[in-house]
């Protein structure tokens, strides 16, 4: 098996729950080097994208590997990690997309929402998820690597828009 992750979860008071759960069985796999909580905590009531754009910027700057995010529905805390340049997130509820998210896409943000997905579901996920690596020699690559360089021209014009 590849290096142990360095995981981040985070999740608003509508995931807490879940969060908890996906955190506890985190620490105690032997395929995790660290986790780090984001929050919120029991009593906290930050908003979803505070908490999603905390850790993605975690995962971002290189002090974790992965984040593992919940909310209602997983979509919001989707939707506010991929605006952390170089993040990719999904939120997927199966088994396969899942494995994809990972193989195909290297995203390094899985979600799930609490409202939507059972939690022994979401634990066993969790779990699958820690066994995939992406694969940089794979034909994937090159598909993940459009994204990247969208992103980084779209950057590299923004750039030079503000600075004439
Ligand atoms: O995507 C958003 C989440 O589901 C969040 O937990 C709930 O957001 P809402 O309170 O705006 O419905």
């Amino acid at each position: 098996m590849s290096e142990k992750l360095r995981i981040v979860v985070g999740s608003d008071d509508a995931g807490h729950a879940y969060k908890e759960a996906l955190r506890k069985d985190l620490e105690a796999s032997g395929l995790v080097a660290t986790v780090t909580d984001v929050g919120v905590d029991a009593d906290g009531h930050t908003a979803y994208p505070k908490v999603a754009i905390a850790a993605a910027e975690m995962v971002a700057r290189g002090e974790a590997d992965r984040a593992l995010l919940v909310c209602g529905t997983g979509l919001g805390v989707a939707i506010a990690a991929n605006k952390v340049k170089g993040v990719r997130a999904v939120t997927a509820h199966d088994s396969f997309s899942v494995e994809r998210a990972v193989l195909s896409n290297n995203a390094q943000v899985l979600t799930f929402g609490q409202r939507v997905v059972g939690l022994e579901l979401a634990r066993r996920l969790a779990s699958e998820w820690l066994t995939y690596r992406f694969d940089e020699a794979s034909a994937s690559a090159a598909k993940v690597a459009l994204m990247d360089d969208y992103e980084n021209k779209n950057d590299h014009e923004n750039q030079q828009e503000a600075a004439a």
